[in-house]
C-alpha cells in the first residue's frame, strides 16, 4: 500500500469518481472527512450515491439489482473510483463493469488488478443506515443474518470466502438431495459433501456467535443510553431458528445432531432443511420478542442501537470507525436521538453522508459540515459548506 502511516487517523473517502452508474453521467468529487449532507427531492441520485460508496466498500450492490441494471441506461459499462485515506495512508479502488460476451468486472486497488472480491474488503469500510433496516427487527431471518454477514465479512475477509465456499456447497447438497429423492441414487456422494457441509457450518455460526457477543452488549449500551436506561436490548443467536446458541455450547455435537434428525427429511423433500443458511437472532426488549410486542418507536431506536454497535464494533476489530451512510433516515429521528447520533459523529470523528429531501438544520458547532444539492445525477457543492 502506499502513502504514510496515518495512526489514529480516521478513515474516510476523499473522493469519489462515477462513470455512467445509474444516473449519474460522470461524478468527482471531493468529500469533508466529518458530515456530508446530500439534499434534493425524490428520485435524484441520492441513495445512488450511497449504493456506490457501499459498492466500494463491499463490491457489490445491497438493493435488489444485479450488476446490469447500475448500467446507466443505454450504456455499455459503469465505473466506481474512491480514494481513500485509512490506516494504510492512501488506497485507491475502483470498480469496473462492462457488458460484453461476458459480462465482466475488473476490481482495482492501488491500479493493481485483484481477482477476489475479498481483496477489496477492509480498505474502506461501511455501515449503511436506512429506512427499510426496520426489516432487521420485522421482517424475515435473511434481513438478521444479512447484518451479521455484511458486518463480519469487512473486517473478515476470510468469513467472506467462507460464505461463498458454504453456498457453492450448500447448491450442490441440495442438488444432490434432489437426485436421490428423484432416484434413490447418490448416498455415498451425499456423504463427502456433509463433511464439507458440516464443517462449513460450523466455521460461520462459531464466527457470527462469537461477533455476536460482542455486539449485543454494545447494543444493549446503546439502548439504555437512548433510553435512559429504560430499555435492555438483548439480541441472541437462534440456530434452526429455535435453539439459542453459545460459545460454551459444543456446537460440532449440536450440528451432529442436526444433521441425524433431519436426514430423512431432508431427502423426501429434496432440500437442506437446517444449516447456517436456516439461522435468526431473537432481539428481544425487557425479556420480550421486539418484532412481536415492540412498538414502531422501539423498532426505531432498537437498529438506532445497533447501527451504532455496528460502529464500534468495526472500530474494535479493525481500528477504524467505518464511514456512516445515513439514508434519509435522520428526519425519522427524534430530536433527542438525532442529537445522540450527530454527538457520536462529531466526538468519533467518523465521516457521514446524510441524504435528505428536506432542508436540515444541524444545530452543531465544532463539525465540518458540506452541503450538496442534487439534481439528476449532478452533485453542486454549496460554497462555505453551510
Ligand atoms: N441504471 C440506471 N440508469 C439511469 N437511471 C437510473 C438507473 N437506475 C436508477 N435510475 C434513476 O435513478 C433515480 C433514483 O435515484 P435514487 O434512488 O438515488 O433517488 P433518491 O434521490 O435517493 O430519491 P428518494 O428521495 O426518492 O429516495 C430514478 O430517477 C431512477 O430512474
Amino acid at each position: 500500500m502506499s502513502g504514510h502511516s496515518r495512526r489514529g487517523s480516521p478513515l474516510y473517502l476523499e473522493r469519489l469518481g462515477l462513470t455512467n452508474y445509474r444516473n449519474y453521467e460522470t461524478l468527482n468529487e471531493d468529500f469533508s472527512a466529518q458530515l456530508n449532507i446530500l439534499s434534493g427531492p425524490n428520485a435524484q441520485g441520492k441513495t445512488n450515491l450511497l449504493e456506490a460508496i457501499y459498492y466500494l466498500a463491499t463490491g457489490k450492490t445491497y438493493r435488489p439489482a444485479r450488476d446490469l441494471q447500475l448500467i446507466r441506461w443505454n450504456h455499455q459499462a459503469f465505473s466506481i473510483q474512491g480514494k481513500i485515506r485509512n490506516k494504510q495512508g492512501y488506497v485507491t479502488l475502483e470498480v469496473l463493469y462492462k457488458i460484453g460476451e461476458q459480462n465482466s468486472k475488473e476490481i482495482k486497488v492501488n491500479g493493481l488488478k485483484i481477482y477476489k472480491t475479498s481483496e477489496l474488503l477492509g480498505n474502506l469500510t461501511a455501515v449503511l443506515f436506512a429506512p427499510e433496516d426496520l426489516n432487521i427487527i420485522k421482517g424475515s431471518p435473511l434481513e438478521r443474518r444479512k447484518i451479521l454477514d455484511n458486518d463480519i465479512s469487512q473486517v473478515s475477509p476470510g468469513y467472506f470466502l467462507k460464505l461463498q465456499q458454504y453456498n457453492r456447497v450448500l447448491n450442490q447438497r441440495n442438488y444432490l438431495l434432489k437426485k436421490i429423492r428423484e432416484r434413490g441414487k447418490g448416498f455415498d456422494e451425499l456423504e463427502i459433501w456433509n463433511e464439507q457441509f458440516l464443517e462449513l457450518s460450523e466455521s460461520i455460526i462459531l464466527k457470527r456467535i462469537n461477533v455476536l457477543e460482542k455486539l449485543s452488549p454494545l447494543t444493549r449500551l446503546m439502548q439504555r443510553k437512548l433510553t435512559n436506561g429504560q430499555e435492555n436490548l438483548e439480541i441472541r443467536y437462534l440456530f434452526s431458528r429455535q435453539k439459542e446458541l453459545k460459545l460454551n455450547h459444543d456446537l460440532k455435537k449440536v450440528l451432529l445432531e442436526e444433521l441425524e434428525k433431519y436426514r430423512g427429511e431432508e431427502i423426501k423433500k429434496g432440500i437442506s432443511l437446517w444449516g447456517p443458511h436456516r439461522d435468526d437472532l431473537l432481539i428481544s426488549l425487557n425479556g420480550n420478542d421486539l418484532k412481536v410486542y415492540g412498538s414502531q418507536g422501539q423498532h426505531r431506536t432498537a437498529v438506532l442501537a445497533l447501527k451504532l454497535s455496528e460502529l464500534e464494533f468495526f472500530k474494535a476489530e479493525s481500528g477504524e470507525f467505518p464511514v456512516l451512510l445515513l439514508d434519509d433516515v435522520l428526519s425519522e429521528l427524534d430530536q433527542e436521538r438525532r442529537g445522540f447520533l450527530l454527538n457520536i459523529i462529531k466526538e468519533k470523528k467518523i465521516q457521514c453522508f446524510i441524504t435528505t429531501t428536506e432542508d436540515i438544520a444541524l444545530e452543531n458547532d465544532r463539525i465540518t459540515i458540506q452541503k450538496f444539492l442534487i439534481r439528476q445525477g449532478t452533485l453542486i457543492k454549496c460554497r462555505g459548506g453551510k
